[in-house]
């Protein structure tokens, strides 16, 4: 293993990290080219395994417009996918057999023969028998030339989980709960994913002559690091690719940001310590050695190869006292600048106040989750809030919800008509009704369902945002036609939604704008309304107000965020975070989808920010609400 440079001496495996997953899927697509166009030249077959998931819908957008673009025939090409679900039929709308033919097949030239997907639903009996089948059609076909594969958080491999062994071969396995927990979205609600799969064995995936691994955003960067910087491990499964011959990792900048040469440069060669990587080493040096900034000796930095940052910015006890600074600087309760303050070490400016506030929000849940507290605050102290849901959420509606809001419809209208107005209401509960009923598990809903749904979610979001002091008439919903057209994995934003997002800009011409979604993966709700943004403010960049403005991004309820990013610190105290906890409670819909219910885990994250700053020796708060300022 003979590829790294300095800066790479932790990785065991070939790692290449693109700008973006755009760029990465790209360049695969270009190498599978190469081989398949090679292989036609010489008569043969090209064999490629295939992967699902959002990772890899980008590559296979890129492989049709090829073949469209381009004259790539997939005429001598056979696929061997990954996994199959097992106990779902081929027209379940996630079933990877339907997947893989939505994405690819129905836009190639592939012969059907050549198609090879494990099927899901052989009887539990004659699996084993199943499985040995697929081995001896991988060997007949020549082994595999290229095999594609994503990771699940878990490190898993196709769907080889934690355990799988590295002979490990194709076989019925149990999911994890993590994976099940992430594919809760797509099933609507955990209850509903399957509990077994048919997955290729690990030992089935080593066979192949060439293996590329995707990765994309930052929810997939600590497994990244682990499986490619950890000994090899049953424990993630993914960190046996290392023993591989031609194995590498494609990644995205996102993706890359817990590989050690990314996060602790200074560890693994010299590096030039700018102000944020100074930040970043003082603040992983106390978390390290478990103290408190102000008291790092010299000593704690020289024997964790910090001796040219004390040489260039110490001693230790300046160094301590300028980080402390820096940080104690971040907090504030006045996220909309205070008024009449000197604001020279204030994260935002006093002036003007009141300002303009324009907060985004991917889905209609995520403002309060990520934001609630500082939405509270700023409506507290003056400033003319405005809130705006990108998209309608309706994806995210369980049928039963939608199910008892008609019901409740169709009761008032049968309670008396002259009381309720009957009418077009309760006609509308009625279709609705009919709908959810003659609704097979497989397909998506028709646009009624959906438009109801929306609504459903509308209200929660009102309900929300008014315990959080926000008038209605301050809550704009944008319903972003990427969302309503399209449907998980399938998003793709577009001159409309841009569009959308520039009108309101410049309507509001705001003073901040709060957004989310900046390094999450690029398929996800919120890094596409993120993409929107970052679009409309390319456009906007020479509008006037835009000389007054600031974005800050807010976190995604999912992850945590090292104290050494933080730009703004919003504390909260115990009252205001369960406050917090009960406008969140208001999205209502949302309860119930995955163990762990989402104010929990948001409240949790909070705390743990809060707990960050007390044990780098700042004051100690109940929660705190991060922001990170957003440069072009
Ligand atoms: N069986 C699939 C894996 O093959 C895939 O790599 C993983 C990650 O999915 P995504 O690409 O959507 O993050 O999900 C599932 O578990």
């Amino acid at each position: 293993m003979n590829h790294t440079i300095e800066s790479q001496q932790r990785e065991r495996v070939r790692i290449h990290v693109h700008d973006t997953a755009d760029e990465a899927s790209r360049a695969l697509a270009r190498e599978i080219a190469v081989l398949v166009r090679d292989r036609a030249a010489a008569g043969r077959a090209a064999v490629i395994g295939l992967a699902t998931g959002s990772t890899p819908v980008r590559l296979y957008r890129e492989l049709v417009r090829m073949h469209r673009e381009e004259g790539l025939s997939f005429k001598n090409v056979v696929t061997f996918n990954l996994d199959e679900y097992h106990g779902i039929p081929r027209a379940h709308a996630e079933s990877y057999w339907r997947f893989m033919h939505e994405q690819l097949f129905d836009h190639i030239d592939i012969p059907p023969a050549a198609v090879h997907i494990p099927d899901g639903t052989v009887p539990r009996a004659a699996v084993f028998d199943w499985c040995r089948d697929y081995e001896r059609q991988i060997k007949e076909a020549g082994g595999i030339d290229l095999q594609i594969l994503g990771i699940g958080r878990t490190g898993h491999i196709g769907f080889n989980e934690p355990g799988s062994g590295a002979d490990s071969r194709t076989r019925l396995v149990t999911l994890d709960s993590m994976t099940r927990r992430d594919a809760a979205r797509d099933f609507l609600g955990e209850a509903n994913v399957p509990r077994h799969a048919i997955t290729m064995g690990v030992g089935t995936i080593l066979d192949a002559r060439r293996i590329v691994l995707l990765a994309w955003g930052g929810a997939k960067a600590r497994v990244i690091a682990d499986a490619a910087e950890k000994p090899p491990s049953e424990t993630l499964p993914a960190s046996f690719l290392q023993q591989h011959p031609d194995a590498t990792f494609l990644v995205d900048r996102a993706a890359a940001s817990e590989l050690t040469r990314v996060r602790l440069p200074w560890l693994v060669g010299h590096v030039g310590w700018s102000p944020s990587l100074s930040r970043r080493a003082v603040a992983w040096l106390s978390r390290h050695v478990k103290k408190p900034v102000l008291k790092l000796l010299d000593d704690d930095y020289t024997e964790h190869g910090m001796a040219d940052l004390l040489t260039e910015q110490g001693p230790a006890y300046m160094l301590n006292i300028r980080i402390f600074n820096e940080l104690q600087h971040t907090i504030t309760g006045w996220p909309g600048g205070k008024p009449g303050a000197d604001d020279t070490h204030r994260p935002e400016r006093a002036a003007p106040h009141p300002k303009r506030v324009l907060v985004l929000s991917p889905e209609p849940s995520d403002d309060v989750l990520g934001m609630g507290g500082t939405i509270r605050r700023l409506v507290e102290q003056g400033h003319h809030v405005t809130i705006a849901s990108q998209t309608s959420g309706n994806l995210g509606v369980p049928d039963d919800e939608a199910a008892t809001l008609a019901d409740f419809m169709i009761e008032l209208d049968d309670s008396g008509p002259r009381e309720t107005g009957g009418g077009s209401g309760a006609a509308l509960a009625r279709l609705i009704k009919q709908q959810l009923d003659s609704k097979s598990a497989f397909d998506g809903d028709p646009p009624e369902l959906r438009r109801f749904k929306g609504v459903l979610r509308r209200g929660e979001e009102r309900a929300a945002l008014r315990s959080c002091g926000v008038s209605t008439e301050n809550i704009h919903f944008l319903d972003l036609p990427f969302y309503e057209q399209g449907r998980y994995r399938q998003f793709r934003a577009g001159g409309a939604d841009v569009d959308t997002m520039v009108a309101l800009l410049r309507k509001l011409e705001p003073h901040q704008i709060f957004a989310t979604g900046d390094s999450e993966d690029p398929s996800s709700v919120p890094a596409i309304c993120f993409d929107v943004l970052r679009q409309a403010l390319a456009r906007t960049r020479d509008d006037g107000w835009r000389r007054d403005c600031r974005v800050w991004l807010y976190r995604s309820p999912a992850r945590d965020w090292d104290i050494a990013g933080i730009d703004m610190a919003v504390p909260m105290s115990p009252m205001e975070l369960s406050a917090k906890i009960q406008s969140i409670r208001h999205h209502k819909s949302q309860r119930g989808q995955q163990t762990g219910e989402a104010w929990q885990q948001a409240g949790h994250h909070d705390q743990t920010v809060a707990r960050a700053y007390d044990e780098f020796g700042l004051a100690n708060y109940e929660a705190i609400e991060p922001f990170r300022q957003w440069k072009e």
